[in-house]
């Protein structure tokens, strides 16, 4: 780790496969060897885009939502989360975590809703022109297997079901095919079985940042 700039990174995946704790896990470490870290998310991360955040998972409107709609708030929330968190960090030499990024508005509104893959590129050249994550972690498990854990979560913590929890398993599936489809086409993407045990996983993640220069 000889860079001394900030380090973009994000954590991708299904719903409930181990991003929020293994992103912990990661935290702690580069804590432990003298990084200033910042841990964030998406949609959200500032006080704005958790307002936008908060419309877009309420699982109960008044109508629907648009796909468009839910499309342009995802990047909404994205331009403000940059402008105002995500950049300046990296600026001072923070490292960032980030609990997903614009890789899972290509795979849920993308691949799960059927959006133009086309239309989403000229968004989001938009909303962050060429900024994109140094490395992003790639969690991949069957839909079913995350989505059994979130509930056990969910269930658990007494959380609300959000709105897209409420989608059928076939919409997350395609999720996971958008998300494997961008690993294989860009280099920055590290895939981590998150079918294993947690502390596997959890391993396999940290093995990415522990020798020096790994990452
Ligand atoms: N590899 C794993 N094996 C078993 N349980 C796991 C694993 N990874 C995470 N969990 C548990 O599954 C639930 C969802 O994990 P979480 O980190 O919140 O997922 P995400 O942020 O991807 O939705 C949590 O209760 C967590 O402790
Ligand atoms: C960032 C982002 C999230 N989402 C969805 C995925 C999640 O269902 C939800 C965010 O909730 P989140 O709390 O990240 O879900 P989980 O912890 O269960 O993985 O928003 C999109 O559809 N597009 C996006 O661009």
């Amino acid at each position: 780790m000889q860079n001394p700039t900030g380090r973009f990174i994000t954590f991708e995946g299904g719903e409930g496969v181990g991003k929020s704790t293994n992103i912990q896990a990661l935290a702690e470490y580069l804590r432990s060897i003298g990084k200033t870290v910042i841990v964030t998310r998406e949609p959200g991360g500032t006080p704005i885009a958790e307002k936008i955040r908060n419309d877009l998972l309420k699982a109960h409107h008044e109508e629907p939502m648009a796909p468009m709609a839910e499309l342009l708030l995802m990047f909404a929330a994205r331009a403000q989360h940059v402008d105002a968190v995500i950049r300046p960090a990296l600026e001072r030499g923070d490292w960032v975590l980030c609990d997903r990024f614009t890789d899972s508005t290509i795979a849920y509104q993308g691949y799960g809703r059927g959006l133009s893959l086309s239309t989403i590129e000229q968004l989001k050249t938009m909303a962050q022109g060429d900024f994109s994550p140094d490395h992003t972690i790639l969690l991949d498990a069957p839909a079913s297997v995350g989505m059994t854990r979130a509930r056990a979560r969910g269930e658990e913590l007494n959380e609300e079901t959000d709105r897209f929890e409420t989608e059928e398993m076939a919409f997350f599936e395609r999720a996971r095919e958008g998300f494997l489809a961008l690993a294989r086409s860009e280099s920055r993407f590290h895939i981590v079985d998150a079918s294993q045990s947690l502390d596997d996983v959890t391993k396999q993640v940290l093995a990415l940042f522990e020798i020096e220069g790994n990452i």
